[in-house]
């Protein structure tokens, strides 16, 4: 990717506050200035004490990307050469148990978002000629399971989103990465899950810097991750 004219590139990541996006965060720190977006405040904050720290600008905006209005006058306008669409929710419940809000959060935030974040930043990289989307998917965007009506239904949308799109703006310049990762030691899951042989957070921020810092002419489209022995913990 091509940097901006005298200076360093800017990386805007959406849940940035914790767990995956927290990672990526770190990673893009050193050759990166860095716009961080989540609601929780206090936490980006701290974030973005860890990022200034290995050499980064932060901005932090504290915004609810389910609220549309909010996201556009928060986000249009600024630049952004890369964008890592990662703020996301899990309810992995049966469909009868789910209720109308639980189901709306979630295709609220892994999928209209989407719309909303991209759709304020992406102009932008068009009109620059270079600029990189990053989207963190899921292996649940092509497997299927139990509790996972809504889940997987988001994270099928995100598949055919981001392939598209990087149809609509490589001639552009512009590259779009889906990194599909399967299970990761977050705070996604429920209290009480055995996380101990999950992927860690920096595995998959480690797949956005082998994406975005592929060569020019080189597009990482998708790219997935997963534990290696998942009937193990993994080694510390
Ligand atoms: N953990 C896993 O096993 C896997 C996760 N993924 C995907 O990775 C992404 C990150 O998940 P992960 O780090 O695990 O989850 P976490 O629950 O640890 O973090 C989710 C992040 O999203 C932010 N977020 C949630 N809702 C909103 C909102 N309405 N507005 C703004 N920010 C929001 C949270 O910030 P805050 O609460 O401060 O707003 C937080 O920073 C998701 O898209 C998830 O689907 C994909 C595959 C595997
Ligand atoms: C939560 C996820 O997206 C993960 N791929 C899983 O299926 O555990």
């Amino acid at each position: 990717m091509t940097p901006s004219a005298n200076s360093r590139p800017v990386a805007l990541i959406t849940g940035a506050s914790r767990g995956i996006g927290h990672a990526i965060a770190l990673r893009l720190a050193p050759k990166h200035d860095l716009i961080l977006v989540a609601r929780d405040e206090s936490l980006l904050m701290a974030v973005a004490a860890e990022c200034e720290a290995l050499g980064a600008s932060v901005q932090c905006i504290a915004a609810d990307v389910q609220n549309a209005l909010v996201t556009a006058q928060r986000l249009t306008g600024l630049h952004v050469d890369v964008l890592v669409n990662n703020a996301g929710v899990a309810v992995m419940k049966p469909f009868l148990e789910m209720t109308a809000e639980e189901w709306h959060r979630q295709v609220d935030v892994n999928v209209n978002a989407l719309y909303h974040v991209t759709r304020a930043v992406l102009p932008g990289m068009v009109a620059r000629g270079h600029g990189h989307v990053c989207i963190i998917g899921s292996t649940a965007g092509r497997n299927t399971f139990v509790g996972g009506t809504c889940y997987t239904g988001t994270k099928h949308f995100v598949m055919g989103f981001a392939e598209s799109l990087m149809l609509e703006v490589r001639d552009a310049g512009v590259g779009v990465s889906v990194i599909t990762p399967g299970s990761v030691d977050t705070d996604l899951f429920p209290a009480g899950t055995n996380r101990t042989w999950m992927l860690e957070p920096q595995n998959v921020a480690d797949a956005v810097g082998f994406a975005i810092e592929a060569p020019p002419h080189m597009l990482v489209h998708r790219l997935e991750v997963r534990p290696l022995s998942p009937k193990r913990p993994r080694a510390s």
